[in-house]
């Protein structure tokens, strides 16, 4: 067991160390483990997956197996709303590889997610990756490792929901493949992912890395399209749902799609009424629970209607549950549920000791009693009081075995509540049906908002009758109740507020920027509140590219394709000739693509086009030896993180070849030294000093 998590008795002194002899070679158990799956049937499996898959999965689909076939490395995100077959794209080619005796590592961000794919494990625990993270941060993998051989020997990286995770956990594991994969070839440690082929999946609509206290520019800058990583990667798009097309009739398929739609419109923000920072949508009135009392009572009826007949019967429960925003409603609910249920109740007390470390020496520490510890709630830790009854749904807060699918987020039935032991039977994940035991475990909170360290030992469970709106996350449910009181309208219908039926829906757009590059500032500058949402960029040799243009705040970005615009942005600017832009010019920027009305072709001169880049030079650019560039602004697309050098040309011609380094800490930003320090003194470079890109009028060049 220790093994497959890449630890060994060693990790934990003063256990014993096995006898080698009688155990298995780690490093062969970890990639037989990998290889031992049954090939005929999964090449069967696979064989009758390809013969149903769309088109469009057929692209996405061949781009990446072509890529791995080829051996060539690459790094692909798979997006694609709720149903549009990003787990069936996974299946197919974990099933393609695996048939062949190739390793695919599988992983998800979340225990949930990772239980849909074969083999799936969370990423933390597949890569090492530590809880608290920063941007200097290494995976738990060091080079001539076990776990260093299976990444060797992997043809396949997957990672669904990917938009979940903190862009250093990405950044963190591109570090330690870069590392271990130059043992193999030096050059490997240039290249993203030390060469890997890397498939990244998710939705942007859903939520993002969880960051407590943390604001909005924060979140958006923690997500993965806000990472360095992010302009290597090739973005892939799902479009259609292929679960509404799992629905029985014609009527059936439409209503559905309408919902789906309206869903769609909701997560993309393009619905309702902007305010200042949300936006305010009128829920449908056959969506609303009409109510005239106390909501709980009115959501439960509806979410468990004939709860007491369906006690104990899991196919009930396995569908259904009440989503609600914060904890404590969520509490409430379950509380309220609970005291419905027959049954004999039993009330669990954790047991909760400080760590010693607190205080200096080896002093007690007697500030934190247990009487105060036992009144912390915090994420990830079963509270001190747990009520019970036989009959309850609950859930894991922990990974405890992934191979029996019991991880963090995975639901069972109470059937048996012992003293020291539970008994449950899983009604959610890959082992429905199964009986498991469930022990108390020793839990230590991650929350950085405790300021000192405790241990918990409870149930790592929680009763989910009613469950956060992100625990949700990757549960297939098909009743949902949603609750929303509090500082969020009520969804709930209620004669006396007009208003009531009017949700706040908070969406960042500005994380959908998938693939998307800042456009030079002209854009705005020259067409302002006319520009469209298409453009069409035409190159010297009249090679057309279309964008679809966002815009956010006063910059404004092409969506996707975001790399594929940067080649394209490549080939137009030749020096000294021109290049156009044709774009269709609206009164109003809409949300949706509209056919092209009319083309205005618009002619741009390479020399009059400034890429947004322009530095003044600081006292540190020219006393220290060398010149910072931030990776803000169009700096991005002219200088590629790879790049060991850059050429600067002075006004006298004379090139100077600098080093560059590229740096993420504090911040992303290039450094450009060595023949810099030569340069400033030759050309008696001043603070102030204005530098630009591809002008010769004067300026440095
Ligand atoms: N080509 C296909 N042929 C048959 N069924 C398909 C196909 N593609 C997807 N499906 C089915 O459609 C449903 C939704 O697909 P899937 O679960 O892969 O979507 P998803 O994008 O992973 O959704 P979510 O993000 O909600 O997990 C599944 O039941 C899946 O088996």
């Amino acid at each position: 067991m220790l093994q497959s998590f890449g630890k060994s008795l060693s990790d934990f002194p003063p256990m014993p160390k096995a006898d080698t002899s009688l155990v298995p070679d780690v490093e062969s158990r970890l990639i037989h483990d990998e290889m031992s799956y049954n090939r005929p049937v999964l090449a069967a499996q696979h064989d009758r997956m390809m013969s149903t898959m769309t088109s469009e999965q057929r692209n996405v689909y061949d781009k990446i197996m072509t890529r791995v076939k080829e051996d060539k490395p690459g790094l692909f995100f798979l997006y694609g709303y709720g149903g549009t077959g990003k787990t069936f794209i996974w299946r197919a080619l974990c099933a393609a590889l695996r048939s062949d005796g190739e390793i695919v590592l599988a992983c998800a961000s979340s225990g949930i997610a990772a239980l849909l794919i074969p083999g799936g494990r969370t990423a933390h625990s597949r890569f090492g990756i530590l809880f608290t993270i920063d941007e200097c941060s290494m995976c738990g993998v060091t080079p001539n490792t076990p776990l260093a051989s299976l990444l060797i020997k992997a043809k396949l990286i997957i990672w669904d929901e990917a938009p979940m995770m903190h862009k250093h956990c990405f950044e963190a594991l591109d570090r330690s493949l870069r590392d271990v994969l130059k043992t193999v070839d030096k050059r490997n440690k240039d290249i993203p992912f030390g060469g890997k082929v890397v498939v990244l999946g998710g939705d942007f609509r859903q939520i993002l890395p969880v960051m407590l206290g943390s604001t909005r520019p924060e979140f958006v800058n923690a997500s993965i399209n806000s990472s360095h990583l992010w302009r290597y990667c090739e973005v892939l798009t799902l479009t259609k749902n292929m679960r509404l097309l799992s629905s029985a009739s014609e009527s059936d398929i439409e209503e559905r799609k309408l919902f789906s739609d309206w869903v769609l419109r909701v997560g993309d923000g393009t619905i309702g009424e902007v305010n200042d920072v949300d936006i305010s949508v009128v829920i449908p009135s056959d969506l609303l629970i009409p109510s005239s009392g106390n909501p709980i009572a009115y959501i439960v009826d509806s979410t468990y209607p004939n709860l007491l007949g369906n006690i104990g019967k899991a196919e009930y429960f396995q569908s259904r549950a009440i989503l609600a925003p914060k904890n404590t409603i969520v509490e409430q609910v379950n509380d309220y549920v609970l005291d419905l249920i027959p049954g004999e109740e039993k009330i669990y007390l954790s047991y909760d000791t400080p760590y010693h470390k607190n205080i200096d020496g080896d002093a007690v520490d007697d500030i934190h009693t247990p009487e105060f510890l036992n009144t912390i709630v915090a994420s990830k830790l079963p509270n001190h009081r747990l009520r019970l009854k036989v009959g309850a749904p609950v859930m894991l807060l922990r990974n405890m075995d992934q191979s029996l699918g019991l991880c963090n987020g995975t639901r069972l039935i109470i059937t048996k509540m012992g003293k020291f032991v539970l008994e449950g039977r899983v009604i959610s994940g890959s082992n429905i049906g199964e009986k498991v035991f469930i022990p108390r475990l020793s839990l230590t909170p991650s929350d950085n908002r405790i300021p000192f360290k405790f241990k918990r030992r409870q149930f790592p469970i929680s009763v989910s009758f009613s469950m956060t709106i992100n625990k949700s996350q990757g549960q297939s449910l098909e009743h949902v109740g949603v609750y929303l009181p509090g500082g969020l309208k009520i969804l709930i219908n209620d004669d006396d507020d007009d208003d009531i039926d009017v949700a706040s829906n908070v969406v960042y757009r500005e994380v959908f920027r998938n693939g998307a590059v800042c456009l030079p500032n002209m854009f705005g500058g020259d067409f302002g509140d006319q520009i469209g949402r298409y453009a069409i960029l035409t190159n010297p040799k009249s090679n057309k590219f279309e964008v679809l243009v966002d815009r956010v705040n006063r910059a404004f970005f092409s969506q996707r394709d975001g790399k594929r615009f940067v080649t394209f942005t490549e080939s137009i600017l030749v020096p000294g000739l021109p290049w156009f832009l044709l774009m269709n010019l609206q009164a109003t920027f809409d949300d949706y693509l509209p056919p092209i009305t009319s083309l205005l072709a618009y002619r741009h001169n390479i020399t009059d086009m400034v890429l947004d880049f322009e530095k003044k030079l600081t006292e540190y650019d020219v006393t220290k030896g060398c010149m910072i560039l931030l990776y803000t602004g169009n700096v991005p697309q002219m200088l590629d993180t790879l790049k060991t050098t850059v050429n600067i040309i002075d006004d006298c011609g004379n090139l100077w070849v600098c080093e560059l380094n590229f740096a993420t800490f504090p911040y992303e930003h290039f450094k450009i030294g060595r023949r810099w320090n030569r340069f400033v003194e030759a050309r008696r470079l001043r603070e102030g000093v204005k530098i630009r890109r591809g002008c010769s009028d004067g300026w440095v060049t």
